[in-house]
């Protein structure tokens, strides 16, 4: 490279700063990531400790223990909320019907969406914040989380549904699952992406094999939903959950947001288009109920395409305010972990021996790879083979 072009390039390293914005430049470092994730990880520690101590009190009031784990549940995700909402100031639009938007938050209901990104479940939790149902939120989510540190061991007491996404193994614990969630005693909304796996070409390429296969029109946005667990919980909740919300999830500017992105500070917009649609009105029989699904992705899939084409969904937007309590909950826990690691830092640098020294970098490694093996489950280029041709064949 020639002389003139190094400094052109640093030139133009340097006076994109000011332009970057010190804020912004403050949120892509390191270090900072590094404080976010120990105040994330120390304080998840405390909660599922804490939750762990309810256990007791499951045998004794049933009730009481849910609305406690509820909160605790709350200070965990409350915290991702608080870093998309805040740290990286993405905003959620709303598109829905006005008669809708008063019931929302109010009853309990199931909310189908569409599984294409890897921050479409913080999406689903921000709006969750917004109309106060984060703590009891609940999803069908594969047994694989169970085993996430902190989100996969908070949900395990909130009574979220597992499965192996093997109707064979799933049916007996799925539907006692659901069960359970029938005298639960806050609204909740009970997530389900019914296509069971994200979206990529080569899962969309053989589901659409599948499609054709079953006599389906084909979509374009979508995988073909999986339908026995939507089925299933309609039985298992009519008379508990009051209606289906369909919700289609896109980015502005055709952006694919990350999580890594997200902990750099980068902003999206998200757009959310919401129908709620009366259980009463989706078909109790299952043969009628798997038909009503697959015309529910039909309709999704335009409504998609119509985004693609506009830039925005059906429906009048409705505002929707971010809310102070999610930034609280990650101020109250910042002040109370960051206090004493200053003071560990001060004290290392004063008197530390080389041994205290050396464990302290250690402790902040593995905290730092367990951090990316958590962020690493949200990417999609490291997703499941399920719905990949090898699945598709072991099946058949
Ligand atoms: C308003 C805003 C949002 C609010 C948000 C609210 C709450 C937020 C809460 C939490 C946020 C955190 C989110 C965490 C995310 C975690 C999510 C996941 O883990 S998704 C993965 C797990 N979940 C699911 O899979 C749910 C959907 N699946 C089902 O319901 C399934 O039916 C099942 C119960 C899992 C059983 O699985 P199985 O594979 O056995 O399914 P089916 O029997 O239904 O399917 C077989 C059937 O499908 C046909 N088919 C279609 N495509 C394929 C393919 N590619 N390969 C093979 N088979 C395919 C197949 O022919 C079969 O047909 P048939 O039934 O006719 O035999
Ligand atoms: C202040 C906060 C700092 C935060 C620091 C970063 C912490 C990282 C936390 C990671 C949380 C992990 C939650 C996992 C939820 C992933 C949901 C998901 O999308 O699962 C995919 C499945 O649906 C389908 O799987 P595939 O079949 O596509 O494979």
């Amino acid at each position: 490279m020639l002389q003139q072009d190094i400094d052109l390039s640093l030139r133009g390293r340097w006076t994109s700063i000011p332009s970057m914005g010190l804020l912004q430049l403050l949120k892509s470092q390191f270090l900072c990531h590094l404080l976010l994730c120990y105040v994330f990880l120390v304080s998840g520690l405390l909660v599922n400790l804490l939750q762990l101590c309810t256990l007791p009190l499951w045998a004794i009031n049933r009730q009481l223990a849910r609305k406690i784990n509820c909160r605790l549940g709350y200070c965990i995700s409350s915290q991702m909320v608080a870093l998309l909402e805040w740290w990286s100031g993405t905003e959620c639009t709303l598109y829905t019907d006005p008669e809708s938007y008063p019931l929302y938050g109010k009853e309990n209901a199931i909310v189908i969406l569409n599984h294409n990104f890897e921050i479409d479940f913080l999406c689903g939790w921000t709006f969750c914040e917004r109309f106060g149902v984060l703590g009891t939120s609940k999803v069908m989510a594969k047994k694989e989380l169970a085993y996430v540190p902190l989100i996969g061991w908070m949900w395990y007491f909130q009574e979220i549904v597992f499965c192996k996404r093997k109707w064979e193994d799933d049916r007996r614990t799925v539907i006692k699952s659901l069960h359970n969630l029938r005298d639960y005693p806050e609204n909740f909304w009970f997530l389900m992406f019914c296509e069971g796996t994200r979206f990529t070409e080569k899962k969309h390429q053989i589901s659409m094999q599948v499609a054709e296969s079953k006599g389906l029109p084909k979509l374009k946005h979508h995988l073909l939903p999986r339908t026995k667990g939507f089925c299933v919980s309609v039985q298992s909740l009519r008379g508990t959950v009051t209606a289906v919300y369909d919700s289609t999830l896109n980015f502005k500017n055709n952006e694919t947001p990350t999580l890594r992105g997200i902990l750099s500070g980068k902003k999206y917009y998200a757009d959310l288009y919401v129908r709620r649609i009366p259980l009463d009105s989706i078909p109790e029989d299952e043969a009628e109920c798997t038909a009503w699904l697959h015309k529910l992705y039909q309709e999704k899939d335009t409504f998609q395409e119509q985004y693609a084409q506009t830039g925005s969904f059906p429906g009048p937007v409705m505002s929707l305010a971010r809310r102070p309590w999610a930034l609280l909950n990650w101020l109250f826990w910042a002040s109370v972990l960051l206090y004493p690691l200053l003071l560990l830092l001060l004290w290392l640098l004063q008197a530390g021996s080389t041994l205290t020294v050396v464990s302290s970098l250690t402790i902040c490694v593995v905290g730092s790879v367990a951090v990316r093996w958590m962020i690493g489950q949200t990417e999609i280029n490291r997703g499941s083979s399920y719905g990949n041709k090898e699945t598709l064949l072991n099946n058949n």
